[in-house]
């Protein structure tokens, strides 16, 4: 039986999924409440996708009470795009609003791609083609945006221009998002709630206050990322480059 939450765009009580033998995700709880933003941190092999799945209602085959109220859009680390179709038609598909073109072109103009309405998906650049699939995710209003990694394939220069895409987007529509990601930088500068997973729970939370845009060196980042990287089991180097997860599919 699921429990709806008022005031949560998600309630997941016990999840469980099993692959053979081995809990993946084991007995996990978390509570996604509206518009906030989560990262979810985590080492190659700890459940992110799958627990991304089970949200998306991709996956039957998980055991618990997971309640999703309203509607999910996903993002995936590559972008996804059909390539027969053009990058309008790619926004709009599946829509069935009459003002689906419409939509699509409002959606395409706000990650700044109108110029790019009418190109073939394969000739896209690796931030275009993101660009992209964030339009199509976002031009369904969905309460909750699932992001698997979706800046990993990108360079660091172009992420950064996504990130603030992305926090722009966020700020204007304001879905609650849950993005997988192995960066722990990405996390900090991005999250109101960074979490991590480990032995299928979430084992670790960080709450950030600090208010966006934020720096790196913000002193309450300083000390979370020592935390979260503890709580990984990387070891904290602090003043150390960019720090990532070790396994990540960068
Ligand atoms: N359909 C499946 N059948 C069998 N095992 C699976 C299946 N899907 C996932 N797994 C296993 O479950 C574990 C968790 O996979 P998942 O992709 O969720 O991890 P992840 O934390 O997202 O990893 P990464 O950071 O490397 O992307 C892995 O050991 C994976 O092999």
């Amino acid at each position: 039986m699921a429990t709806r939450v008022p005031g949560r765009v998600a309630v997941i009580r016990g999840l469980t999924r099993r692959f053979g033998e081995r809990a993946v995700l084991d007995g996990l709880d978390l509570d996604i409440a509206p518009g906030e933003f989560i990262a979810l941190l985590g080492r190659s092999g700890s459940g992110k996708s799958t627990l991304l799945r089970a949200l998306a209602g991709l996956d039957g085959g998980a055991e618990g009470e997971l309640e999703v109220t309203g509607s999910v859009a996903v993002a995936f680390q590559e972008p996804r795009l059909v390539p027969w179709k053009r990058v309008l038609a790619n926004v709009a598909l599946g829509l069935a609003a009459p003002d689906a073109a419409q939509r699509a072109r409002r959606a395409l103009a706000e990650v700044g791609l109108t110029e790019r309405a009418g190109a073939w998906p394969l000739t896209l650049s690796g931030g275009e083609s993101q660009r992209a699939s964030l339009a199509r995710a976002l031009v369904r209003e969905p309460g909750l945006l699932l992001l698997d990694e979706p800046f990993s394939a990108l360079d660091a220069l172009t992420r950064i221009t996504v990130h603030q895409l992305v926090l722009r987007l966020w700020e204007a529509h304001r879905p609650a998002v849950l993005l997988v990601t192995h960066d722990v930088d990405e996390a900090l500068i991005l999250a109101d709630r960074v979490l991590v997973l480990q032995d299928g729970k979430i084992a670790h939370e960080e709450l950030i206050g600090a208010a966006r845009p934020r720096h790196r060196d913000h002193p309450d980042l300083v000390s979370m990322r020592d935390r979260l990287l503890t709580a990984l089991g990387v070891g904290s180097e602090a003043g150390t480059a960019h720090q990532t997860v070790p396994g990540g599919r960068r």
